[in-house]
């Protein structure tokens, strides 16, 4: 179980104003706002992926005294696009765990399908899973359920805040759909015009 949190400090890339937020562990941030808002552009900030302003802290640790990939093994951006870069599935995972394999739909004979051959939601799924099983520190998840269909979508989701929880990562989610929104999240920031406003459960 993790005990660090993810803070944000003056964080601010593009439109988007600094932004002030802690993340506590096992707690989840999610993220709402328009297309185009900057949502996917602040998590890649966080996971030092664009020049930024401000500074990101995993407890004691300052993303801008770590190397670029030694903080990104510890904050895992999961983005919209899966990026795979070996030919099979198997090569891309580190040992998964069968019950997790199989509350995402999958059999173990999954390691050895061809990424080429997935469909987009076969590769979120697996991209997922790919990130829970290298053991992050905090998640950054882009829109994790947006190529599912309602029913697997509710599976991910109960599977991914199951693991959050379990974990400890502190989580930051971008979801548009509220009611997501209500079921897996412990407070929820609204992004509008670079400002983010926040809401805290009881959801209106
Ligand atoms: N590297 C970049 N440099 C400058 N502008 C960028 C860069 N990447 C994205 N943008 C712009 O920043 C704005 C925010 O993009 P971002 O991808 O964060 O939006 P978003 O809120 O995630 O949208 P969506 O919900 O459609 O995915 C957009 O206008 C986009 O064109």
């Amino acid at each position: 179980m993790r005990t660090d949190s993810l803070r944000l400090e003056g964080l601010a890339i593009g439109d988007v104003a600094p932004v002030r937020q802690t993340v506590a562990p096992g707690e989840i941030l999610c993220l709402s706002g328009a297309s185009g808002s900057g949502k996917s552009r602040l998590l890649r900030a966080i996971a030092d992926l664009e020049p930024h302003e401000g500074e990101v802290w995993l407890g004691e640790q300052a993303q801008s005294a770590t190397p670029g990939h030694v903080w990104r093994r510890a904050v895992m951006l999961v983005p919209a696009e899966s990026h795979w870069w070996a030919e099979r599935v198997g090569e891309h995972l580190l040992e998964p765990e069968t019950a997790d394999l199989a509350a995402l739909g999958f059999e173990r004979a999954v390691l050895d399908w061809s990424v080429a051959h997935l469909s987009s939601g076969e590769k979120q799924r697996l991209a997922l899973l790919r990130t829970v099983s290298r053991a992050p520190s905090a998640l950054l998840l882009d829109e994790p359920t947006a190529n599912l269909d309602d029913a697997t979508a509710r599976r991910v989701e109960a599977w991914l805040t199951e693991r959050i929880r379990q974990r400890g990562w502190p989580t930051l989610w971008v979801a548009h759909d509220m009611a997501q929104i209500r079921r897996v999240a412990d407070w929820h920031c609204r992004l509008v015009e670079g400002r983010l406003t926040e809401e805290r459960a009881p959801w209106t």
